[in-house]
């Protein structure tokens, strides 16, 4: 969802760029799905950028710029320095002044992808951050995750159940994982996807197609 500005010194009003969290526990894939987005979404034309948030490094944002994906000035890092939740939910002024920043830079981005550093199942976005935010959990950390109904669990606009390929060898039932997810959640979407392989991003750009850009 794009927001329309009136900026300052600025004859016509400028539309802002959509902001999507990505959030998650340690080693949910939160940047294997970035690293699966940025490909599929500039196939579709749509014009991005990327910011990273880590405890007390860059790694992140180094690793998306090394991938070639994407032209490395596009790629922000925010060190938080402490509990990820700060800088996304209690203060996300660091993350909001970097997404200003590429927006000035690059005044034709649409989508700004915003990743969290790992965080626990409580952890959620600020909505004066992000437009969208979706929560990454993944089979391995095991299939009662969604009946533990954590926030990020529920209330993400997109729950994404990452490494589906690994259900077979952590003894998961993915149907009744999906099942219980779908039944914490309401109305709200959940998409499954192996970021190893890049199933299920399409579905994910779709969505964000249709409900952040509204473009079908
Ligand atoms: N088998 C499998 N492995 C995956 C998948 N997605 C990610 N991984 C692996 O899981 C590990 C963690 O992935 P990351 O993308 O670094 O996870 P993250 O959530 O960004 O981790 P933090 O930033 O440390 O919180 C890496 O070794 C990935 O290669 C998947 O769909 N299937």
């Amino acid at each position: 969802m794009s927001r329309l500005l009136l900026n300052n010194g600025l004859a016509q009003p400028r539309i802002a760029a959509a902001r999507v969290g990505i959030g998650g526990p340690v080693g949910s894939g939160k940047t294997a799905l970035v690293e699966c987005l940025i490909p599929a979404l500039v196939a579709r034309g749509i014009d991005i950028a990327v910011i990273t948030n880590d405890l007390v490094t860059a790694e992140d944002a180094e690793r998306i710029r090394r991938s070639g994906l994407i032209d490395p000035a596009r790629v922000s890092a925010v060190e938080a320095g402490a509990c990820p939740h700060t800088v996304i939910r209690e203060d996300p002024t660091l993350n909001i002044e970097a997404a200003d920043e590429l927006e000035r830079r690059f005044p034709g981005v649409e989508l700004i992808l915003l990743e969290s550093g790992g965080d626990n199942l409580a952890s959620t976005f600020s909505r004066d951050l992000t437009d969208f935010w979706m929560f990454v959990i993944d089979v391995a950390g095991g299939d009662d995750i969604p009946r533990k109904r954590g926030p990020g669990v529920i209330r993400a606009d997109l729950l994404v159940i990452n490494k589906v390929d690994l259900a077979p060898y952590v003894g998961v039932d993915l149907e009744r994982m999906y099942r219980d997810a779908l039944n914490v959640r309401g109305d709200r979407p959940v998409l499954l996807t192996n970021c190893r392989r890049g199933d299920g991003i399409e579905s994910i750009v779709d969505l964000l197609e249709r409900e952040v850009l509204f473009k079908t």
